[in-house]
Protein backbone atom coordinates (compact mmCIF):
# COMPACT_ATOMS: atom_id res chain seq x y z
CA UNK A 1 0.00 0.00 0.00
CA UNK A 2 0.89 3.30 -0.71
CA UNK A 3 1.69 5.65 2.64
CA UNK A 4 1.57 9.20 1.48
CA UNK A 5 -1.17 11.00 2.55
CA UNK A 6 -1.72 12.49 -0.70
CA UNK A 7 -2.53 9.20 -2.56
CA UNK A 8 -5.91 7.39 -3.21
CA UNK A 9 -3.91 3.96 -4.18
CA UNK A 10 -4.99 1.52 -1.57
CA UNK A 11 -3.30 -1.40 -3.71
CA UNK A 12 -0.21 -3.09 -3.38
CA UNK A 13 2.47 -0.22 -4.76
CA UNK A 14 4.71 -1.69 -7.47
CA UNK A 15 8.04 -1.89 -7.51
CA UNK A 16 8.47 -0.92 -11.56
CA UNK A 17 11.10 0.60 -13.38
CA UNK A 18 8.94 3.34 -13.38
CA UNK A 19 8.48 3.48 -9.68
CA UNK A 20 5.21 4.39 -7.77
CA UNK A 21 3.91 7.35 -9.62
CA UNK A 22 1.94 9.00 -7.24
CA UNK A 23 5.84 9.16 -5.04
CA UNK A 24 9.25 11.87 -5.78
CA UNK A 25 11.80 9.44 -6.99
CA UNK A 26 14.73 9.76 -4.30
CA UNK A 27 17.96 8.25 -4.45
CA UNK A 28 17.57 5.56 -1.71
CA UNK A 29 14.27 4.55 -3.83
CA UNK A 30 16.05 4.00 -6.91
CA UNK A 31 18.14 1.21 -5.45
CA UNK A 32 15.26 -0.52 -3.86
CA UNK A 33 14.10 -1.25 -7.74
CA UNK A 34 13.43 -4.87 -8.07
CA UNK A 35 14.97 -6.60 -11.33
CA UNK A 36 13.76 -10.12 -11.75
CA UNK A 37 17.08 -12.47 -11.33
CA UNK A 38 17.71 -13.94 -14.90
CA UNK A 39 16.75 -17.92 -14.22
CA UNK A 40 20.38 -18.71 -15.48
CA UNK A 41 22.10 -17.20 -12.42
CA UNK A 42 19.34 -19.14 -10.01
CA UNK A 43 22.35 -21.72 -9.26
CA UNK A 44 25.45 -20.81 -10.56
CA UNK A 45 27.83 -23.36 -11.03
CA UNK A 46 29.58 -23.41 -7.95
CA UNK A 47 26.44 -23.99 -6.14
CA UNK A 48 25.80 -27.11 -8.39
CA UNK A 49 28.73 -28.16 -7.74
CA UNK A 50 28.47 -27.87 -3.68
CA UNK A 51 25.08 -29.84 -4.52
CA UNK A 52 26.63 -32.51 -6.78
CA UNK A 53 29.82 -33.23 -4.01
CA UNK A 54 27.33 -33.92 -1.25
CA UNK A 55 25.71 -36.22 -3.21
CA UNK A 56 28.88 -37.94 -4.72
CA UNK A 57 30.49 -38.08 -1.42
CA UNK A 58 27.59 -38.86 0.69
CA UNK A 59 26.83 -41.98 -1.32
CA UNK A 60 30.21 -42.86 -2.50
CA UNK A 61 28.85 -43.45 -5.88
CA UNK A 62 29.36 -41.98 -9.34
CA UNK A 63 25.93 -42.04 -11.26
CA UNK A 64 26.09 -43.05 -14.37
CA UNK A 65 22.20 -43.09 -15.11
CA UNK A 66 19.67 -40.20 -13.98
CA UNK A 67 16.04 -40.96 -13.52
CA UNK A 68 13.37 -38.57 -12.99
CA UNK A 69 10.02 -40.47 -11.96
CA UNK A 70 7.52 -38.79 -13.04
CA UNK A 71 3.32 -38.77 -11.42
CA UNK A 72 3.04 -42.08 -9.34
CA UNK A 73 5.92 -43.57 -11.11
CA UNK A 74 8.18 -43.22 -7.74
CA UNK A 75 8.72 -46.62 -7.85
CA UNK A 76 11.06 -46.56 -10.26
CA UNK A 77 13.47 -45.41 -7.70
CA UNK A 78 12.24 -47.94 -5.33
CA UNK A 79 14.00 -50.61 -7.33
CA UNK A 80 17.28 -50.00 -7.01
CA UNK A 81 19.57 -51.79 -5.18
CA UNK A 82 21.78 -50.47 -2.00
CA UNK A 83 20.18 -47.24 -1.95
CA UNK A 84 21.29 -44.20 -0.51
CA UNK A 85 18.46 -41.99 -0.04
CA UNK A 86 18.87 -38.19 0.68
CA UNK A 87 15.04 -35.85 1.60
CA UNK A 88 15.34 -33.06 -0.25
CA UNK A 89 14.95 -31.44 2.61
CA UNK A 90 18.17 -32.41 3.89
CA UNK A 91 20.02 -31.70 0.32
CA UNK A 92 21.82 -28.04 0.57
CA UNK A 93 19.86 -25.74 -1.66
CA UNK A 94 17.31 -27.99 -3.05
CA UNK A 95 13.43 -26.83 -3.03
CA UNK A 96 11.21 -29.58 -1.68
CA UNK A 97 8.03 -31.30 -3.80
CA UNK A 98 4.66 -30.28 -3.16
CA UNK A 99 2.72 -32.31 -5.43
CA UNK A 100 1.03 -35.91 -4.38
CA UNK A 101 2.53 -38.84 -5.80
CA UNK A 102 6.09 -36.66 -5.61
CA UNK A 103 7.49 -38.20 -2.49
CA UNK A 104 10.53 -35.20 -2.57
CA UNK A 105 13.74 -38.09 -2.08
CA UNK A 106 16.50 -38.63 -4.05
CA UNK A 107 17.79 -42.13 -4.79
CA UNK A 108 21.21 -43.08 -5.40
CA UNK A 109 22.44 -47.21 -5.44
CA UNK A 110 22.32 -49.17 -8.47
CA UNK A 111 20.32 -50.87 -11.10
CA UNK A 112 21.26 -53.67 -13.17
CA UNK A 113 25.05 -53.30 -12.29
CA UNK A 114 24.90 -49.34 -12.90
CA UNK A 115 25.54 -46.83 -10.87
CA UNK A 116 22.07 -44.64 -10.75
CA UNK A 117 20.54 -41.97 -9.01
CA UNK A 118 16.79 -41.06 -9.28
CA UNK A 119 14.47 -38.43 -8.08
CA UNK A 120 11.64 -39.13 -6.34
CA UNK A 121 9.46 -36.01 -6.92
CA UNK A 122 10.06 -33.62 -9.65
CA UNK A 123 9.66 -30.32 -9.59
CA UNK A 124 7.00 -28.30 -11.79
CA UNK A 125 6.44 -24.81 -13.02
CA UNK A 126 2.82 -24.32 -11.25
CA UNK A 127 4.34 -25.08 -8.11
CA UNK A 128 6.00 -21.55 -8.63
CA UNK A 129 9.19 -22.61 -9.42
CA UNK A 130 10.98 -20.76 -12.08
CA UNK A 131 11.90 -23.82 -15.29
CA UNK A 132 15.77 -23.24 -14.13
CA UNK A 133 14.81 -24.01 -10.99
CA UNK A 134 12.63 -27.03 -11.79
CA UNK A 135 15.23 -28.50 -13.96
CA UNK A 136 18.35 -27.94 -11.66
CA UNK A 137 18.38 -31.50 -10.89
CA UNK A 138 19.78 -32.33 -14.39
CA UNK A 139 22.58 -29.97 -14.21
CA UNK A 140 23.44 -31.22 -10.28
CA UNK A 141 22.93 -35.26 -12.35
CA UNK A 142 25.61 -33.44 -14.82
CA UNK A 143 28.00 -32.62 -12.22
CA UNK A 144 27.30 -35.97 -10.33
CA UNK A 145 28.70 -38.00 -13.41
CA UNK A 146 25.61 -38.78 -15.37
CA UNK A 147 25.46 -39.32 -18.67
CA UNK A 148 22.15 -40.87 -19.44
CA UNK A 149 19.16 -38.87 -18.34
CA UNK A 150 16.11 -41.03 -18.40
CA UNK A 151 12.81 -38.45 -17.72
CA UNK A 152 9.55 -40.03 -17.48
CA UNK A 153 5.91 -38.82 -16.87
CA UNK A 154 2.27 -38.94 -16.61
CA UNK A 155 0.58 -37.78 -19.48
CA UNK A 156 -2.76 -37.18 -21.29
CA UNK A 157 -3.15 -38.92 -24.88
CA UNK A 158 -4.43 -36.86 -27.28
CA UNK A 159 -3.77 -38.83 -30.39
CA UNK A 160 -6.95 -41.19 -30.56
CA UNK A 161 -4.99 -44.34 -30.69
CA UNK A 162 -3.40 -44.28 -27.74
CA UNK A 163 -5.14 -45.88 -24.97
CA UNK A 164 -5.05 -45.67 -21.14
CA UNK A 165 -1.91 -47.40 -19.97
CA UNK A 166 -0.17 -47.21 -23.09
CA UNK A 167 3.44 -46.19 -23.01
CA UNK A 168 4.57 -43.33 -25.57
CA UNK A 169 8.45 -43.39 -25.99
CA UNK A 170 9.26 -39.25 -26.44
CA UNK A 171 10.90 -38.63 -29.61
CA UNK A 172 10.36 -35.06 -30.02
CA UNK A 173 8.43 -32.81 -28.14
CA UNK A 174 6.39 -28.81 -28.44
CA UNK A 175 7.59 -26.50 -25.60
CA UNK A 176 4.56 -24.44 -25.37
CA UNK A 177 6.16 -22.35 -22.62
CA UNK A 178 9.48 -21.80 -24.43
CA UNK A 179 7.05 -20.36 -27.22
CA UNK A 180 5.40 -18.00 -24.44
CA UNK A 181 9.55 -16.34 -24.11
CA UNK A 182 10.08 -19.08 -21.11
CA UNK A 183 13.27 -20.96 -20.55
CA UNK A 184 15.42 -22.57 -18.44
CA UNK A 185 18.63 -21.28 -19.74
CA UNK A 186 17.42 -17.93 -20.54
CA UNK A 187 19.76 -15.40 -18.90
CA UNK A 188 23.84 -15.13 -19.27
CA UNK A 189 25.08 -18.78 -20.34
CA UNK A 190 27.37 -20.65 -18.61
CA UNK A 191 30.31 -22.21 -21.02
CA UNK A 192 30.85 -24.60 -18.69
CA UNK A 193 27.33 -26.14 -18.89
CA UNK A 194 27.05 -25.56 -22.64
CA UNK A 195 26.59 -23.69 -25.55
CA UNK A 196 24.56 -20.18 -25.89
CA UNK A 197 22.46 -21.64 -29.00
CA UNK A 198 21.87 -25.36 -28.27
CA UNK A 199 20.41 -27.24 -30.98
CA UNK A 200 17.33 -29.81 -30.31
CA UNK A 201 17.37 -31.94 -33.45
CA UNK A 202 18.18 -35.14 -32.14
CA UNK A 203 17.23 -34.29 -29.04
CA UNK A 204 15.89 -37.93 -27.75
CA UNK A 205 18.18 -40.81 -27.90
CA UNK A 206 17.46 -42.78 -31.62
CA UNK A 207 19.29 -45.71 -30.10
CA UNK A 208 17.99 -45.98 -26.60
CA UNK A 209 14.50 -45.45 -28.40
CA UNK A 210 15.15 -48.19 -30.79
CA UNK A 211 16.28 -50.01 -27.96
CA UNK A 212 13.16 -49.54 -26.29
CA UNK A 213 11.03 -50.89 -28.62
CA UNK A 214 13.30 -53.69 -29.01
CA UNK A 215 12.46 -54.04 -25.41
CA UNK A 216 9.33 -53.71 -25.49
CA UNK A 217 8.50 -56.83 -27.63
CA UNK A 218 10.66 -59.07 -25.69
CA UNK A 219 8.51 -57.77 -22.64
CA UNK A 220 5.06 -58.59 -24.79
CA UNK A 221 4.08 -55.14 -24.72
CA UNK A 222 4.97 -53.58 -28.63
CA UNK A 223 1.21 -52.85 -29.34
CA UNK A 224 0.92 -50.64 -26.59
CA UNK A 225 4.10 -49.01 -27.15
CA UNK A 226 4.24 -45.90 -29.60
CA UNK A 227 6.58 -43.36 -29.98
CA UNK A 228 5.47 -39.68 -30.63
CA UNK A 229 5.33 -36.32 -29.56
CA UNK A 230 4.84 -34.36 -26.13
CA UNK A 231 3.90 -31.07 -25.02
CA UNK A 232 4.29 -29.19 -21.57
CA UNK A 233 2.37 -26.54 -20.84
CA UNK A 234 2.25 -24.60 -17.50
CA UNK A 235 -0.13 -26.02 -15.64
CA UNK A 236 -2.24 -26.62 -13.35
CA UNK A 237 -5.19 -26.68 -15.09
CA UNK A 238 -5.82 -29.45 -17.43
CA UNK A 239 -6.58 -28.03 -20.99
CA UNK A 240 -9.66 -27.03 -22.54
CA UNK A 241 -10.82 -28.97 -25.38
CA UNK A 242 -10.00 -26.04 -27.62
CA UNK A 243 -6.21 -26.16 -26.29
CA UNK A 244 -6.61 -29.87 -27.31
CA UNK A 245 -7.79 -29.70 -30.48
CA UNK A 246 -5.26 -27.18 -30.99
CA UNK A 247 -2.37 -29.17 -30.19
CA UNK A 248 -3.65 -32.32 -32.24
CA UNK A 249 -3.34 -30.12 -34.93
CA UNK A 250 0.37 -29.03 -34.22
CA UNK A 251 0.99 -32.92 -33.95
CA UNK A 252 1.17 -33.82 -30.79
CA UNK A 253 -0.13 -36.67 -28.93
CA UNK A 254 0.81 -36.56 -25.46
CA UNK A 255 0.51 -33.48 -23.08
CA UNK A 256 1.59 -33.07 -19.58
CA UNK A 257 3.37 -30.40 -17.38
CA UNK A 258 7.08 -31.31 -16.72
CA UNK A 259 9.97 -32.90 -19.03
CA UNK A 260 10.68 -30.66 -21.42
CA UNK A 261 12.84 -27.95 -19.60
CA UNK A 262 14.77 -30.95 -18.18
CA UNK A 263 15.65 -32.09 -21.64
CA UNK A 264 16.31 -28.68 -22.46
CA UNK A 265 18.57 -28.36 -19.58
CA UNK A 266 20.28 -31.83 -20.44
CA UNK A 267 20.89 -31.47 -24.17
CA UNK A 268 22.38 -27.94 -23.60
CA UNK A 269 25.19 -29.62 -21.18
CA UNK A 270 25.14 -32.89 -23.73
CA UNK A 271 23.69 -35.89 -21.66
CA UNK A 272 21.60 -38.60 -23.52
CA UNK A 273 18.15 -38.36 -23.11
CA UNK A 274 15.27 -41.11 -22.95
CA UNK A 275 12.16 -40.39 -21.98
CA UNK A 276 8.86 -41.88 -22.03
CA UNK A 277 5.38 -40.57 -20.74
CA UNK A 278 2.92 -42.70 -19.28
CA UNK A 279 -0.71 -42.47 -20.94
CA UNK A 280 -3.11 -41.55 -17.99
CA UNK A 281 -5.60 -40.47 -19.32
CA UNK A 282 -7.25 -39.58 -22.91
CA UNK A 283 -7.71 -35.96 -23.68
CA UNK A 284 -11.19 -35.16 -25.00
CA UNK A 285 -10.86 -33.25 -28.16
CA UNK A 286 -14.95 -33.24 -29.08
CA UNK A 287 -17.44 -31.13 -27.15
CA UNK A 288 -19.60 -33.26 -24.74
CA UNK A 289 -21.16 -33.58 -21.50
CA UNK A 290 -19.31 -36.62 -20.31
CA UNK A 291 -18.25 -36.29 -16.69
CA UNK A 292 -15.47 -38.97 -18.18
CA UNK A 293 -14.13 -36.41 -20.38
CA UNK A 294 -12.55 -34.45 -17.66
CA UNK A 295 -9.09 -35.51 -16.24
CA UNK A 296 -8.63 -35.47 -12.47
CA UNK A 297 -4.78 -36.14 -10.49
CA UNK A 298 -6.58 -39.23 -8.92
CA UNK A 299 -7.02 -40.91 -12.20
CA UNK A 300 -3.31 -40.38 -12.75
CA UNK A 301 -2.11 -41.68 -9.84
CA UNK A 302 -4.57 -44.64 -10.03
CA UNK A 303 -3.38 -45.53 -13.43
CA UNK A 304 0.32 -45.11 -12.75
CA UNK A 305 0.28 -47.11 -9.58
CA UNK A 306 -1.66 -49.98 -12.07
CA UNK A 307 1.37 -49.37 -14.77
CA UNK A 308 4.03 -49.17 -12.43
CA UNK A 309 5.62 -52.77 -12.99
CA UNK A 310 5.67 -52.58 -16.66
CA UNK A 311 7.28 -49.17 -16.39
CA UNK A 312 9.59 -50.51 -13.85
CA UNK A 313 10.65 -53.68 -15.90
CA UNK A 314 10.69 -51.34 -19.25
CA UNK A 315 13.50 -48.97 -17.28
CA UNK A 316 15.60 -51.44 -15.88
CA UNK A 317 15.72 -53.47 -19.19
CA UNK A 318 16.94 -50.09 -20.77
CA UNK A 319 19.67 -49.91 -17.80
CA UNK A 320 20.95 -53.43 -18.68
CA UNK A 321 21.17 -52.90 -22.26
CA UNK A 322 23.29 -49.08 -21.68
CA UNK A 323 25.15 -51.54 -19.01
CA UNK A 324 26.03 -54.00 -21.31
CA UNK A 325 27.67 -52.13 -23.91
CA UNK A 326 29.69 -49.78 -21.58
O1 LIG B 1 4.67 -34.76 -15.48
P1 LIG B 1 4.46 -35.47 -14.19
O2 LIG B 1 5.33 -34.98 -13.11
O3 LIG B 1 4.55 -36.97 -14.37
O4 LIG B 1 2.96 -35.15 -13.70
C1 LIG B 1 1.82 -34.97 -14.52
O5 LIG B 1 0.72 -35.23 -13.67
C2 LIG B 1 0.29 -34.02 -13.01
C3 LIG B 1 -1.16 -33.80 -13.33
O6 LIG B 1 -1.96 -34.87 -12.98
C4 LIG B 1 1.14 -32.89 -13.59
O7 LIG B 1 2.18 -32.59 -12.71
C5 LIG B 1 1.63 -33.51 -14.88
O8 LIG B 1 2.83 -32.92 -15.34
N1 LIG C 1 -2.91 -32.90 -19.16
C1 LIG C 1 -1.82 -32.35 -18.60
N2 LIG C 1 -1.03 -33.01 -17.75
C2 LIG C 1 -1.34 -34.27 -17.47
C3 LIG C 1 -2.45 -34.91 -18.02
C4 LIG C 1 -3.28 -34.19 -18.91
O1 LIG C 1 -4.31 -34.67 -19.44
N3 LIG C 1 -2.48 -36.18 -17.54
C5 LIG C 1 -1.39 -36.29 -16.73
N4 LIG C 1 -0.71 -35.15 -16.69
Amino acid sequence: MCSRDCCNNKGPVSRTKEGNPCEKKTQKQESEIIVPTPQSLLYPYEVIQEIADFIVKGSGIRPKIGIICGSGLGSLADIIQNPKVFDYEKIPNFPVSTVEGHAGRLVVGTLEGANVMAMQGRFHFYEGYPLAKCSMPVRVMKLCGVEYLFATNAAGGINPKYAVGDIMLMHDHVNMLGFAGNSPLQGPNDPRFGPRFPALVNSYNKDLINKAIEISKTMGIESSVHVGVYSCLGGPTYETIAELKALRMMGVDAVGMSTVHEVITARHCDMKVFAFSLITNKCATEYSDKKDDEASHDEVMAVAKNRQKTCCELVSRLVAEIQKTA
